[in-house]
């Protein structure tokens, strides 16, 4: 049977802001208090959807969270009618709001980790939304993420949804982005490989220093229990700590996997030899192409300026003639000499990579999120595409939908004093009240709940 790999883009919410709320994530505290474009953001965020789509990819669009997330400022002690707890909240703990209001759920790498049913011991797919305990705007996310992920994939008999695991920092984790897959073809058994930050219970283990590392082994560990790995198709590996100091806080910044190919910097990992000969051993084949970037040829800090990494690798074609793939990289690679130099190289060398294609998302960028941090991938086969929400797959119709419903409910601009607005409140529950009909989602917030 056919499969494949589809991609599920987060859609950027109404109320994506600029607010500092990172650290570790260098573009983040950069960008802190800059005055955003939610529409251009979407904007950016679907075209680069229905580019894929007209490629002949599986596209599938992921719902943004309810923001505010005014049940949370209410658990904080901010009281009386929507518009004074927005009103209190903004005069006492500015924060805190603007944590409430984050748009960050657009990073759907970080929504949650999926095992294809060619690794699971159940031969469904499974899905464990992240508790992205690190960061308190981000800690908001995962119980409609889990409704969001049992909207989208709603069939008992293709799809196992767990919950995410305990909210807590032993447990931090942080879903795809640290987590990637190796096989030849995406319906087989293939190499699940996770990388952690961090050992939770043991601190005499190498660590970062300045930043903190915000996956765990252990969480890691669950996670692939949950998911009836086996040993023998799962590899761990620690991100090397002195790049998370340097602002690598995810390890989709300094690494991306796709099929046989595995494309990072030289910095990346601990004990990289190791870890490379555990995947090739596991793999199965001499069919692997590991290609590594030296620090010569593109220093950390140009990858953690133009996102390098933070690639899509994707595979155009997987014929009798071997496979294409093709890089959807930020079009910040562009604009560096460097990276666009090493990128106009690697197209020449005896790998599957074969093209590059730049994409603007620049709204998404100034908060640290590349192209790969705004999909999810599900590899899948046909059977398993048949039971998707179709709702939510890209066509040319669902993209004219989603800018006439962009363009309708979206501000050109938004700065931290709109946030105390209760009309954008409102305009942001229209909006999502709606796009729950457009993908045919059911009521999967709490505002539709009540
Ligand atoms: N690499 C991956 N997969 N995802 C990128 C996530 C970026 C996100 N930025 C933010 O949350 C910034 C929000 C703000 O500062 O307003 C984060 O740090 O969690």
């Amino acid at each position: 049977m056919n499969s494949f790999e589809a991609n599920f883009d987060g859609l950027v919410g109404p109320t994506h802001n600029y607010a500092g709320l990172s650290i570790g994530n260098v573009a983040s505290k950069l960008s802190a208090n800059d005055i955003s474009s939610p529409k251009s953001a979407a904007l950016q965020g679907i075209a680069k959807m229905k580019a894929l789509h007209d490629m002949g990819m599986t596209q599938g669009v992921f719902a943004p969270q309810e923001r505010p997330d005014i049940l949370s400022l209410r658990r904080l002690g901010f009281s009386g009618t929507d518009a004074n707890v927005l009103e209190q909240a903004h005069k006492e703990a500015p924060n805190v709001l603007s944590a409430c209001f984050s748009a960050s759920s657009m990073w759907t790498a970080n929504s949650s980790t999926v095992s294809p049913s060619g690794d699971t011991h159940d031969g469904k797919i499974h899905f464990t939304p992240a508790n992205l305990t690190n960061k308190f705007h981000r800690s908001l996310e995962p119980e409609i993420t889990g409704n969001i992920l049992k909207a989208v994939f709603n069939d008992e008999k293709h799809f196992n949804h767990h919950l995410h695991l305990n909210e807590n920092d032993h447990f931090g984790d942080e879903g795809a982005a640290n987590h990637t897959r190796l096989c030849n073809n995406y319906g087989e058994q293939g190499v699940e490989i996770f990388t952690f930050g961090k050992y939770a219970f043991n601190s005499a283990k190498p660590a970062p220093k300045k930043f903190p590392a915000r996956q765990t082994l252990e969480a890691s560990q669950a996670v692939a229990r949950l998911h009836g790995l086996g040993d023998d198709n799962v590899v761990y590996v620690q991100q090397n700590p002195d790049v998370i100091d340097q602002g690598v806080f995810h390890n989709d910044v300094i690494s991306v996997g796709n099929q046989n190919v595995l494309f990072y910097h030289e910095q990346a990992f601990l004990n990289t030899d190791k870890f490379l000969a555990e995947v090739q051993s596991k793999f199965g084949s001499d069919d692997v192409h590991f290609i590594k970037v030296s620090t010569d040829e593109v220093s950390l800090q140009d990858c953690v300026q133009t996102y390098l990494f933070n690639t899509q690798i994707i595979t155009l074609n997987d014929g009798p003639n071997g496979k294409e793939m093709a890089i959807i990289a930020p079009k910040h690679c562009y604009h560096n000499p460097k990276v666009k130099a090493y990128l106009d190289r690697l197209v020449t060398l005896n790998t599957p990579i074969k093209q590059v294609k730049y994409f603007d998302v620049n709204e998404s960028m100034k908060n640290g999120g590349g192209p790969a941090c705004l999909r999810l991938r599900v590899a899948m086969t046909e059977n398993e595409l048949a039971a998707v929400n179709q709702n939510c797959i890209m066509s040319d119709a669902l993209y004219g939908n989603l800018e006439a419903w962009i363009n309708k409910h979206y501000r050109d601009q938004l700065s931290f004093d709109d946030l105390r607005d209760p009309n954008l409140l409102v305009e942001s529950r229209t909006a999502l009240d709606e796009l729950t009909q457009l993908l045919n989602l059911g009521s999967v917030y709490h505002f539709q709940q009540v």
